[in-house]
């Protein structure tokens, strides 16, 4: 006999706005209810679903067992009995190669920074190539999310996860083989679009194959995945960076590895239930949901799913995307998801991880090596952070953890933007002007100050340094081919640079570096835990399933799209407005992100995926105030055998 027949089988299950019909099954002798109020054991986290189905107000129900030490009893059991079943290990494997899908965005947008030392050198890449090299893939990364949401829709999670581990495995084989740089240019294209792809499916699949307690947990896991990935990048990049030839082959063909590892592992892995279900696959949608629910009752969910699908299925014509923007619960979710990806990437993570060599450099750091490894700490910190945001986000809930993070982050990009003013104001001055007759033409002897000197992408700071004190400083123009050297002079040549001169690029040395080491960690301490991951757990949550696939789509393309645009502003914008203002102005936007997060988010912690679309039926921005419903959650326990039973028009799939 399974364990689902035995006569005490016990279920414990979050109250939602199912409640009502619980009720009247329970009357009518299917099964008895036991309905109280939490004491804080682990299913109480998953039950505020109480709250969003309206029932928050009202008082907890009262018991309905017979005796109140049978009750205790029971309840003993089913919470122990659920502790046990609450979490099949099933869910973690399909979480764990899911996430490889996060790696892979992680490893493919991290390993690019230190393989374009090599390339440069060996390919002899210009400007130009090395921005297409890097750009294209994040470009073609938010085509292919935009373009994601279909075939989600179309074919599937399952295969839209294969498909991409597909498409990093093929671009992976390309760059490591690359002859050339077009060739390199092709791959990291197939790159982006297996990375658009992934960065909008994985999240969706996890979300809706995790029980509520867990979703944002392993939704998370997905970002902790990105984040491990660029630490792994950053490694790789150091450790190949001692090859004389070829170190980029092996830095950019490794994520081949990983790409076939997930592939192989979706080949055995189950399609989402909720797609199923939408498709009419309702038997297979029952075996794949027993099979990642391990030994709990199904029944309910499978309800669930179906009835809102139901619902869904009457609501309307026309293109998806129109339905969201038309109808005002999805308009206002589709608001939030992409504003909060918009305000992520507005933050400047990916031009303060860019940055952290630079900053190293300020601090003292001469030698390039160390500071590609010193690089790898900023991306280790990033990952640690995030872990502490997988361990808060059940505990604290979404919200909160999203609104402290950006506070962290608000204030941790003013303190790098005060490190960069100060810097700026005790910038060294020009003492040395050497003569050359190609100096005539250019800009860099007009300035009397490193600040500007820095600033011009053409120019580099050349100086001699005596203890604290520096010496003989000048600004000559940058060698084109390489940054590394100025184009003439003392600074020209390695072997030249003897007798503790040095030459700076991109930065200025200065003694306020610490302030903007300091501003840093701070900034990756705030950023990690919350800012980084919260956007893509929430939009894999806020949207109805008729428009998970669109909305997710949308939301990973405005990411996307907004990467790109931070990366190519931002020398532009150190050079119009200095490095401090570029800051200040990413830390305003931080503060706009604040009020807008304040305003329109609210919490989906706990809540089951069918019942969060209730939470954006308010008018878009008072919806933070859902947030005081969170103390108000009430338990469902039902005793009760499995009373799986095949619904009358379910056998459409069967076997
Ligand atoms: O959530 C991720 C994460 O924070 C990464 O570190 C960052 O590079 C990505 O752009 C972001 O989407």
């Amino acid at each position: 006999m399974s364990r689902k027949q035995v006569d005490h089988d016990y279920t414990l299950r979050s109250m939602s706005s199912l409640m009502g019909e619980r009720w009247r099954k329970a009357s009518d002798g299917g099964e008895r209810s036991l309905i109280r109020a939490p004491s804080g054991g682990q299913g109480a986290s998953s039950s505020a679903a109480a709250a969003a189905a309206g029932t928050a107000g009202a008082p907890a129900a009262p018991a309905t067992s017979s005796t109140t030490s049978t009750t205790g009893e029971l309840e003993r059991a089913a919470r122990k009995q659920f502790q046990q079943d609450a979490t099949p290990g099933f869910v973690y494997l399909l979480a764990a190669f899911s996430a490889l899908g996060g790696f892979l965005f992680g490893y493919d947008t991290g390993v690019i920074s230190g393989a374009m030392l090599p390339l440069k050198r060996e390919l002899d890449l210009s400007a130009l190539w090395q921005e297409l090299l890097i750009s294209s893939t994040v470009a073609a990364a938010a085509l292919s999310a935009l373009l994601g949401g279909l075939l989600n829709g179309l074919l599937g999670r399952r295969v839209c996860i294969l498909l991409a581990s597909f498409f990093f495995a093929a671009g992976g084989v390309v760059l490591s083989a690359a002859p050339g740089k077009e060739v390199l240019l092709a791959g990291r294209l197939v790159v982006g679009v297996g990375l658009g792809i992934a960065s909008m499916t994985v999240p969706v699949y996890i979300a809706e194959a995790s029980p509520p307690h867990l979703r944002g947990q392993l939704v998370t896991v997905n970002t902790l995945f990105i984040t491990g990935g660029q630490f792994t990048a950053s490694l790789v990049d150091g450790a190949f960076s001692y090859l004389q030839h070829g170190g980029w082959r092996y830095m950019l063909g490794l994520s081949v590895l990983p790409a076939v590892l997930q592939f192989i592992g979706f080949l055995f892995l189950p399609e989402s239930p909720r797609w199923l279900i939408q498709r009419g696959l309702t038997q297979k949608a029952r075996r794949v949901l027993s099979q990642i629910r391990g030994n709990q009752n199904i029944d309910e969910e499978y309800d669930s799913i179906k009835n809102s699908i139901d619902e869904e299925d009457s609501g309307g014509d026309g293109p998806v995307i129109w339905r969201m923007l038309t109808y005002p619960p999805t308009r206002r979710a589709l608001l939030v998801g992409c504003g909060l990806q918009m305000f992520q990437q507005l933050s400047g993570i990916n031009t303060v991880m860019y940055y952290t060599a630079t900053i190293l450099q300020m601090s003292g750091v001469r030698d390039d090596r160390l500071a590609i490894w010193l690089a790898g700490l900023t991306t280790l910190t990033n990952f640690l952070f995030t872990l502490l945001g997988v361990w808060l986000v059940e505990r604290v809930g979404r919200r909160k953890l999203t609104l402290g993070s950006i506070i962290g982050t608000c204030l941790s990009l003013s303190l790098l933007a005060i490190g960069f003013l100060m810097s700026a104001q005790h910038s060294p001055p020009v003492t040395f002007h050497p003569l050359d007759p190609s100096m005539a033409n250019s800009t860099c002897s007009k300035y009397q100050l490193c600040e500007p000197c820095m600033l011009d992408p053409g120019c580099g700071f050349c100086y001699r340094e005596n203890g604290s004190a520096l010496l003989t400083s000048s600004c000559v123009p940058v060698n084109k081919a390489s940054s590394e050297h100025a184009a003439w002079g003392r600074c020209s040549n390695s072997s030249l640079m003897r007798d503790q001169t040095y030459w700076a690029y991109n930065y200025c040395p200065t003694s306020y570096s610490w302030l903007v080491l300091l501003g840093l960690v701070f900034y990756l301490a705030s950023f990690a835990p919350g800012m980084g991951p919260m956007p893509w757990t929430i939009n894999s949550e806020i949207y109805p399933l008729w428009a998970r696939s669109t909305g997710n789509a949308c939301a990973a393309g405005v990411n996307w799209t907004f990467n790109v645009l931070v990366s190519l502003t931002f020398l532009h914008l150190a050079q119009y407005f200095t490095y401090y203002g570029a800051f200040f102005l990413y830390s305003s936007l931080a503060l706009l992100g604040f009020v807008f997060i304040y305003g329109c988010l609210p919490e989906t912690k706990g809540r089951r995926l069918e019942e969060i679309e209730a939470l954006f039926e308010t008018q878009l921005c008072s919806c933070g105030a859902s947030d005081s419903d969170e103390g108000r959650q009430v338990e469902y326990i039902r005793v009760k055998g499995s009373n799986y039973h095949l619904s009358d028009n379910d056998a459409s799939d069967v076997d």
